[in-house]
């Protein structure tokens, strides 16, 4: 079929009746409960850009002929690289970049998985197989994805075979001649109860070793496969009008624990079993963390210019952008838009074909902005809290301005240098849901957790990182030097 419509992504999701808990109750319909309900129009809006900009945001199937979403599209040259960049933009815009897990994040690593498949064909060639018919059935069906991929926090200076509850993580059970059984608990399904289907991947970051295979899997199952619950945490979209809370009401997308309870997998759907060799190697040997990158770096362009707007805004609004250090804050905002902008077009520049003909962005460019960017976003929402200052805090709600009495005070108290009360008020309630509100602080958790601990990232960075050039480099100019090496022992 071709890619699906907004309507057609909530029908399918209210009919699916996802295992969905929150709050201590089970959700009898996500696309109307109040926690979700917001998201899933969000969605359901992405997906109707597809149709809104056909030009860029679908393509014709290869085997189909149908026009599906062009963030599934195997790129063969760096203009197809440069479309799908173009789609994930289109996406990004919509929301500011506040939603990690738009469709396109989880789009790019099924497409690399299903693509570069040999990796799993080295325990069987069903599992190649397998890869790349998934890709293909999420791609003719536009199937919108959620995926987990850590073991619960119980002791992390143990490895999971070696925990007091080892079975406590998701854990193969029983290999049965039409698939498997799994138990156990996985973390952490962004968008869990909202999507189709989960992708179960091993972490990207964290490696095992073979004491660890029972616990070494890879498949995908529908979310309303039986045995499956999505525990969700509770909601930061507190049900308020887009005026008081403009992001959190739009773009809370939700992160469920998920508990599997005996589930069985149809062999169709595994890509690895009890293999923690081909589980470590996963992201990195399929080309996914690239693919995944790509999406991830250019959707943060767009998150960085969103912020840099706002904070750009708030200075026009309260008169601060000629004194020095506010000039100096927005600089630095600037200095990282157009750097992640040069790491963005370096790899897409320097892509090559891998050895299955896709075209591959320049993975050193992309690898130092998805380890540069956790540190950094932390610092842009920082300058937004500090030249925002009370600002953020004397932020009445719309009710209030409406309010016969107090209404005509605060707009005339919270003038700008430019705007009334009421104009600049909006303002700062985005500037607070972008930082200080609890979907604020949560983006600058997942900015920093979601591609895996960015402690671990930067300790693999530095080992795989050529060091040798520069060792070389200042051996050389030490080389150089005319004195002669006095003629000393004792060392
Ligand atoms: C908002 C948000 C959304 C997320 N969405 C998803 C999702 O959709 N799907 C998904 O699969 N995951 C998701 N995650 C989880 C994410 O993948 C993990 O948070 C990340 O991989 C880190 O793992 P952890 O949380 O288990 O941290 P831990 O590994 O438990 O680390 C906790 C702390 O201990 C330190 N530590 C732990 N082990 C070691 C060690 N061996 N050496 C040194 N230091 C160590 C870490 O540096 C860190 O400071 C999400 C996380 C967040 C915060």
């Amino acid at each position: 079929m071709p890619a699906k419509t907004g309507d057609q992504y909530i029908e399918r999701i209210r009919k699916a009746k996802n295992n969905v808990y929150i709050g201590g109750e089970r959700v009898e319909d996500p696309t109307t409960h109040p926690s979700f309900k917001n998201v899933v129009k969000s969605m359901a809006h992405l997906y109707d850009l597809q149709y809104e900009n056909p030009d860029k945001m679908l393509y014709t199937s290869p085997t189909s002929g149908d026009k599906v979403g062009m963030t599934f599209m195997r790129p063969e040259s760096i203009e197809d690289l440069i479309k799908r960049r173009e789609a994930i933009t289109e996406w990004a815009k919509a929301t500011g970049g506040m939603m990690g897990r738009s469709p396109d994040y989880l789009n790019a690593e099924v497409m690399a998985m299903g693509t570069a498949t040999d990796l799993f064909a080295e325990a069987d060639p069903m599992f190649a197989e397998n890869a790349r018919n998934y890709y293909e059935y999420c791609r003719e069906n536009d199937i919108s994805l959620t995926h987990t991929l850590i073991h619960p926090q119980v002791n992390r200076a143990k490895a999971q075979h070696e925990q007091k509850d080892a079975n406590n993580a998701l854990h193969l059970v029983e290999k049965r001649k039409d698939g498997i059984i799994v138990d156990g608990i996985r973390l952490l399904a962004t968008q869990g109860g909202i999507t189709d289907e989960i992708l179960v991947f091993p972490s990207t970051v964290k490696k095992s070793g073979e004491l660890d295979d029972p616990y070494s899997l890879a498949f995908a199952i529908p979310n309303n496969t039986e045995g499956l619950k999505f525990i969700s945490r509770e909601s930061f979209d507190y049900g308020k009008n887009e005026w008081d809370h403009p992001l959190s009401s739009r773009f809370e997308e939700g992160d469920a624990i998920v508990s599997f309870e005996n589930v069985f997998v149809p062999w169709e759907r595994v890509f690895v079993c009890e293999n923690s060799s081909i589980c470590n190697r996963t992201f990195g040997e399929t080309g996914a963390v690239v693919h995944m990158s790509h999406q991830v770096v250019s959707k943060n362009v767009v998150k960085t210019e969103f912020l840099l707007g706002i904070i750009l805004q708030v200075m026009d609004a309260i008169g601060i952008d000629q004194f020095q250090h506010v000039k100096d804050k927005g600089t630095e905002v600037m200095l990282t838009l157009e750097t992640m902008k040069s790491h963005l077009y370096k790899a897409e520049h320097n892509a090559k074909l891998d050895k299955w003909g896709t075209m591959t962005p320049d993975f050193e460019a992309l690898n130092a902005a998805r380890n540069w960017y956790p540190r950094v976003y932390p610092r842009i929402t920082e300058i937004l809290r500090i030249l925002g200052a009370s600002g953020l805090m004397g932020i009445p709600t719309e009710a209030d301005f409406q309010h016969e009495e107090i209404g005509p005070i605060i707009n005339r108290a919270m003038q700008g240098k430019n705007l009334d009360g009421f104009e600049r008020v909006q303002l700062f309630r985005l500037a607070w849901d972008a930082t200080l509100s609890a979907f604020g602080s949560r983006q600058a958790h997942y900015e920093y957790y979601f591609f895996g601990d960015p402690i671990k990232m930067g300790m693999t960075y530095f080992d795989q990182y050529d060091k040798d050039p520069y060792k070389d480099f200042v051996q050389d100019f030490l080389n150089k030097s005319t004195s002669k090496k006095p003629n000393v022992t004792g060392v």
